[in-house]
Order: structure tokens, then C-alpha cells, then sequence
């Protein structure tokens, strides 16, 4: 493996979200930064990693836990070395009423004395694009996009500047595109402009990734970054600009595994339903009713068995994904944690017995469900691979303790193509689909 001319590593992310913080280690990955990713603070330091991405469950929890979490990451990537922070929100901006993102930055502007930093939540292979400080997916503003419905987090306002402002008591500014499309010189100096009207924290326009590594290239000097993951693709050329990172490196490098596969769906989504049915079409799935877990039905036992009959023949499904309306009713009779956290402990469950008996690839579906998994499944860091789909990398499970090496995908709810489970798991080494 390539080294970075630093002994320690560059960049220290913190990311507000399991799956989120995989999107952004999957960027540094693609620009040539071997990424490392820790489930909370690790006991151990990462050893030839250039990026360290800390994966927090901060994004809805109260605010003031939120910022102490994210003081006590950033402590621990200062402690590693890192030269460089990274706050990782949600492209679609999810916040709360009370923050978190504004609370967070505030938090970590003064913990590392700085008086300036951008917030770009930017993603454009996944349609979401900021102009004039107004976010769109795809076609539409963010608090029409379906957003405005989020049950956690619900955006009903596309002007990012309104909403960050209402979050923090620093002045909010924007850079807006025209500036933006000038590139990174007057991006530089409108940075420099905004600073000196006392503007703590830029909204900043882009379009497309060219905008993004305009945007990175602007902030190499600046101590914190804060954004979705498309604006993390123009940090890593600054650091081969110093010389401390070598130029075009192939930092995706992940150990092979031999063993079974599975696929564990907990989310709901849109774009889970349609990978959920159509894997249906093709390969065996076994569905978790959330009543009859509620019923203290032996679904866990019943879903092993499932899989014990498949697993040497092929790769299968374990899914709770279902309907919007479904979800609803569910939702409605064992109300919302409730059913949720009964079909995350089942899929938990589910994980350990079948890594038990052999299984090594897993690719699971939605945030929460991934967090759940991995933690039951006692993993620690992930070293992060190539790109499965946008948003979506490959890992690998570093093994501490002489527990196997693990190869896993874990996909946003809303990431994804059609066919993706199939194609994650081929990505993972499975030969038989
Ligand atoms: N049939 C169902 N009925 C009720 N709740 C469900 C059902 N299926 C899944 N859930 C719950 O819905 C939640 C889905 O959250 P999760 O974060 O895993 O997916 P997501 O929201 O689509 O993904 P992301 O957070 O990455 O966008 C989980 O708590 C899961 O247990
Ligand atoms: O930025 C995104 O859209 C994702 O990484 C995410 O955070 C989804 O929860």
C-alpha cells in the first residue's frame, strides 16, 4: 500500500450518520485518500490511512449531545494527527428545529479557534444542487421534494441560509453561483470578503462537481469544512498540492473473503422497495412481520431456517422493507421506536447467528439498520473500498481481535439502483449470482 509522505493522517471527519459517513469515506476513496471508518471514537488508532471518517449517531439526538459527541471526535482526530476537519451532514440538509448543524459547527469553529467555515450540502450524482442558497433534488425545492414530510426531520424550507441562521446565533452568509462559476480564486476572495462582515459560516451554490472541486480547492486553508459528501471530493488534491499526499493514488484496496452472503433490508424507502422487488424476481426472500415479532413469534428462528436451506445454493433477502402505508399501520398499533427498534434487534439478531455459521458478505440496507447490524455485529472500523454506487462503497470490517474479516455494503435508504443488491454482493466477491 502507498503511504502518505505524513506520518499521521490528513483529514478528520465527523459524520452526523452511519451510512452518511460511508457516502463521505467513498468520495476520499475516489480521490485517492485511504479512508478509514470508525464506528464512534476507536480505542485503537488506525494504522496507513490518510482520512479518518468518525461515524456519529448525532443528526436527531438532542442538540447539546450532538455538539459534546462531536467535541469528543474531533478531540480524538486531533489526538491522531489529523491536520484538517470535516463535518458530514445530510445533502438534503436534515436538521431539526434546534440544529444539529448549526450547533455543531459553532461547537467545532471554537474548538479549533477558527473563525470561518462553508456548508455545502452539494451532491449532484444524486440531484441534489444548491443555487442562490436554495437546495433542489433533482427537479424540485428541497420542502417540495418530499422532504417536507421526513418524520424526524422535516425540511419545509429550501433557503439554506434561512434555515442554518435559525440554527446559530452566527451570522450566516452565502457565496452564491455566480461567484462560484468564476472559480476558486474569487471563491477565495469572496471567502475573504464574507470574513471581515463578521460572517461565520458560508452557504456556499454548486452545480456540478467541477463547482465542488472549485469549492475545495478554495478552502485548503481553512481548519474545518462542513457539508455533504460531494464537497469533500475537492479536499484530497490540496493535500497532494502540499506534498503530502501522492498523486493519484489507489486508495481502494480491500482484503478478500471467503463465505456465505446475505442481504438485510430495514429500511423503507422508495429506492428499497423497488431493489427489494426486484431481487424477488430473481433470487429467494424472507419476509419479518414487525406484528407477529411484536407477537413474540419466532420470526428470528423461522428466518434462520429460511436461510439455512439457501445459504449454500445463494445468496438471499431478509427484508422488513414494505409500503409507506404499511409502515404507517405498523407504526400506528406498536407505535414508531417501538417497531422500529423490534426489527432492527431482529435483523441484529439475525446477523450474528448467520455470521455463526458462516456468512461473510453482507449487504444491508438503510441507516439506522446498518448501525444496528454492525454494532451487534461487533465491528469497529471499516477500511472503505471502491464505489458500489454513487454514495455507496464497498468496506471491509478490520478485524481487532481475530474475529473473520467481514465485507459489507451499507446503503442509504435512498441510494441505490434497481439492481443493487446484486450488484453490491458480485462487488463483495460473491461469484454465484
Ligand atoms: N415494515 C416496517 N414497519 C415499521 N417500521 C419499519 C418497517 N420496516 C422498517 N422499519 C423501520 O424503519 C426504520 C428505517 O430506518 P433506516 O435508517 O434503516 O432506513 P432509511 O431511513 O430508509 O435509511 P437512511 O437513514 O439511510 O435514509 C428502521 O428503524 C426500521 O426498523
Ligand atoms: O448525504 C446523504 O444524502 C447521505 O450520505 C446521508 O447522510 C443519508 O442519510
Amino acid at each position: 500500500m502507498q503511504s502518505n509522505t505524513a506520518s499521521s493522517p490528513l483529514l478528520g471527519c465527523i459524520a452526523d450518520d452511519f451510512t452518511g459517513a460511508t457516502d463521505l469515506a467513498n468520495m476520499l476513496v475516489r480521490e485517492g485518500m485511504r479512508t478509514v471508518q470508525t464506528i464512534g471514537v476507536s480505542a485503537t488508532t488506525p494504522q496507513d490511512v490518510d482520512a479518518i471518517v468518525v461515524a456519529l449517531k448525532s443528526r436527531t439526538v438532542p442538540a447539546a449531545e450532538a455538539v459534546a459527541d462531536s467535541l469528543a471526535a474531533l478531540s480524538w482526530l486531533q489526538q491522531q494527527g489529523c491536520r484538517q476537519f470535516f463535518f458530514k451532514y445530510c445533502s438534503t440538509f436534515d436538521s431539526t428545529a434546534k440544529g444539529n448543524i448549526g450547533p455543531v459547527i459553532d461547537a467545532l469553529l471554537q474548538a479549533l479557534g477558527s473563525d470561518f467555515t462553508i456548508a455545502c450540502p452539494v451532491f449532484p450524482e444524486t440531484g441534489r444542487t444548491l443555487y442562490r442558497g436554495h437546495l433542489f433534488i433533482q427537479d424540485q425545492l428541497l420542502n417540495e421534494s418530499g422532504m417536507q414530510n421526513h418524520p424526524l426531520t422535516p425540511m419545509t424550507d429550501a433557503n439554506l441560509v434561512r434555515v442554518l441562521q435559525q440554527q446559530t446565533p452566527s451570522k450566516v452568509g452565502l457565496i452564491a453561483y455566480p461567484a462560484v462559476a468564476q472559480g476558486s480564486e474569487k471563491i477565495h476572495t469572496e471567502i475573504a470578503g464574507l470574513r471581515q462582515q463578521g460572517v461565520r459560516m458560508a452557504i456556499v451554490d454548486a452545480l456540478e462537481n467541477q463547482d465542488l472541486y472549485a469549492i475545495g480547492a478554495a478552502c485548503a486553508d481553512l481548519s474545518l469544512v462542513t457539508g455533504g459528501s460531494g464537497i469533500a471530493l475537492g479536499l484530497p488534491a490540496n493535500f497532494v498540492k502540499a506534498g503530502l499526499l501522492q498523486p493519484g493514488a489507489k486508495a481502494s484496496a480491500l482484503p478478500g473473503v471467503e463465505g456465505w452472503s446475505v442481504v438485510l433490508a430495514g429500511s423503507a424507502s422508495k429506492a428499497t422497495n423497488a431493489q427489494v422487488a426486484a431481487w424477488m424476481e430473481k433470487h429467494p426472500a424472507f419476509r419479518l412481520d414487525p406484528l407477529a415479532l411484536a407477537r413474540g413469534e419466532p420470526i428470528v428462528a423461522q428466518a434462520l431456517a429460511f436461510a439455512d436451506k439457501h445459504l449454500e445454493q445463494q445468496p438471499l433477502l431478509i427484508y422488513a422493507t414494505t409500503t409507506p402505508e404499511q409502515v404507517r399501520q405498523v407504526q400506528a398499533e406498536l407505535g414508531v421506536e417501538r417497531a422500529g427498534q423490534l426489527i432492527e434487534q431482529a435483523l441484529a439478531d439475525i446477523a450474528v447467528a448467520l455470521q455463526a455459521s458462516g456468512v461473510r458478505r453482507f449487504v444491508i440496507a438503510g441507516g439506522e439498520t446498518s448501525g444496528a447490524v454492525v454494532k451487534a455485529l461487533d465491528v469497529h472500523a471499516l477500511r472503505i473500498g471502491a464505489q458500489i454506487d454513487p454514495g455507496v462503497p464497498a468496506t471491509a470490517s478490520i478485524a481487532t481481535d481475530g474475529s473473520p474479516v467481514l465485507a459489507l455494503a451499507l446503503k442509504s435508504g435512498n441510494f441505490g439502483s434497481v439492481d443493487f443488491f446484486e450488484k453490491a454482493l458480485r462487488q463483495l466477491g460473491e461469484t454465484r449470482l
